[in-house]
């Protein structure tokens, strides 16, 4: 009897220990008392990866012994040298067959790449591959098309004439942009494997996600370290394009690689998918160097580490700024000001990581946007670039740096008649 009145105080005080901790968040007995069985035998990000890169190899993969995955900050890993490489020396070759593509006669590009995903999504977790489990695994919140309507609401506010020109950052907007009308646009799981395969699927193709060659961040400039390559029906390696030094993250460009300009179909796709689209397209928010751009102002400026020193920076523009366009930017740096003292202030009521990634995004732009402007007082302010088309970015002399000559076409274009 009195053995059971103690055994019912225990339970008692330990139910209530249980959900102040809950209550708190903070769960000091979790790895001796309360771990259920599912968090038990989750696999971290790591322990998948190496279990990726076993199955992989026992289906004919190479990774370079020089080369390991790293986590790097939350969900992000990355891929590192371990020892000095050299250049041209292959990280990785992954056979053709353990690719996740769309089967042959499906077509190719992203909405059949789209539909090769969902099948992975969507099988039994029994029948799932390492690769299939890792990619069922991977977090969403991370990617804009998955914040509040309050996140997306500051998002659009924070980008002012930034890029994308729209206050819609839905999974339907990418869907309908590249015209995947098959799929059911409510589905959450359509929203997964759209995000998988525009934030990880192949280059080259767009149409495949490789095992851990999809691991591969981006970063221009001089740690742009390493680049895909294929062999349509045999393999998907990446190689260095420099020799790395041991601790060097191996990583590749989303938008200066070669092969970008010929998927593009436009000479200049360096010059239209650039920091803004970047954020926009796979959620991250570009480390230096950055390229701004602001259409409606014929804005376009690099911002970049002086000498590849981190913390100093400096501006350039690609093409000579207009006293319109410097306005806009002093005009901006004010607005940008307040809305950071806002965002302060007031935090709002989102989920951190749509709060943090504000955060760093205002951050950016309030420095490249002072940056600019700074380096505006040394340039010889000029209207031609009002003379040009509203795709002045894609013209040739742009793409040659400031000091090129602008033709000026007959039509000026009247900046206080546009749209803006
Ligand atoms: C090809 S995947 C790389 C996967 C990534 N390494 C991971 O661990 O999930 C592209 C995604 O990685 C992230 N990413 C790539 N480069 C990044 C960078 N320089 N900084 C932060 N995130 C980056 C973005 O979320 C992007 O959508």
């Amino acid at each position: 009897m009195v053995f059971r009145k103690i055994n019912a105080t225990l339970v008692a005080t330990m139910m209530f220990l249980r959900c102040v901790i809950d209550d708190i968040g903070i769960n000091p007995f979790k790895h001796f008392w309360v771990v259920d069985a599912a968090e038990a035998t989750k696999k971290s990000d790591s322990e998948m990866l190496q279990d990726v890169m076993r199955w992989a190899e026992s289906h004919g993969a190479f990774f370079n012994p020089k080369v390991e995955t790293r986590p790097i900050v939350g969900d992000l890993s990355g891929i590192f040298a371990k020892e000095p490489m050299k250049e041209g020396e292959i990280v990785s070759k992954i056979p053709w067959d353990i690719i996740v593509k769309p089967p042959p006669g499906e077509g190719r590009g992203l909405c059949a790449a789209i539909g090769a995903t969902l099948e992975v999504l969507r099988k039994d977790p029994d029948e799932q591959t390492p690769y299939d489990k890792y990619l069922s695994s991977r977090p969403i919140r991370f990617h804009p098309m998955f914040w509040s309507t309050k996140g997306h609401e500051l998002l659009h506010e924070l980008i002012g004439d930034l890029p994308p020109d729209e206050d819609d950052f839905s999974p339907q907007r990418f869907l309908d942009h590249f015209g995947c009308e098959d799929f059911d646009f409510e589905d959450e799981t359509v929203h997964k494997a759209l995000m998988l395969v525009m934030t990880r699927s192949e280059g080259h193709r767009m149409d495949c996600l490789v095992p851990f060659n999809d691991l591969i961040n981006h970063k221009n400039g001089h740690d742009y370290t390493a680049e895909p390559r294929y062999e349509e029906g045999e393999y998907f390696a990446i190689v260095t394009r420099r020799d790395v030094e041991a601790g060097e993250e191996i990583r590749n460009s989303y938008n200066q690689c070669e092969f970008c300009l010929d998927f593009s179909n436009c000479p200049s796709f360096e010059l239209i998918f650039v920091t803004p689209h970047l954020l926009d397209h796979y959620g991250f928010v570009e480390p230096y160097p950055q390229r701004w751009i602001i259409p409606s102002r014929r804005l376009l400026f690099d911002v970049m580490e002086v000498d590849g020193n981190d913390g100093i920076l400096n501006a350039t523009f690609a093409i000579p700024p207009s006293p319109l366009g410097v306005q806009f930017l002093h005009d901006d740096i004010a607005r940008l000001k307040l809305f950071a003292e806002r965002l302060i202030s007031e935090k709002p009521n989102i989920p951190d990581i749509e709060y943090n990634t504000l955060l760093e995004y205002h951050q950016s732009i309030l420095r490249a946007y002072e940056l600019a402007y700074e380096q505006s007082k040394l340039e010889v302010l000029t209207d031609e670039v009002w003379y040009r088309h509203r795709d002045y970015w894609w013209e040739e002399e742009v793409q040659q740096g400031a000091n090129a000559a602008i033709t000026p076409s007959s039509s000026f274009v009247d900046p206080f008649d546009e749209e803006f």
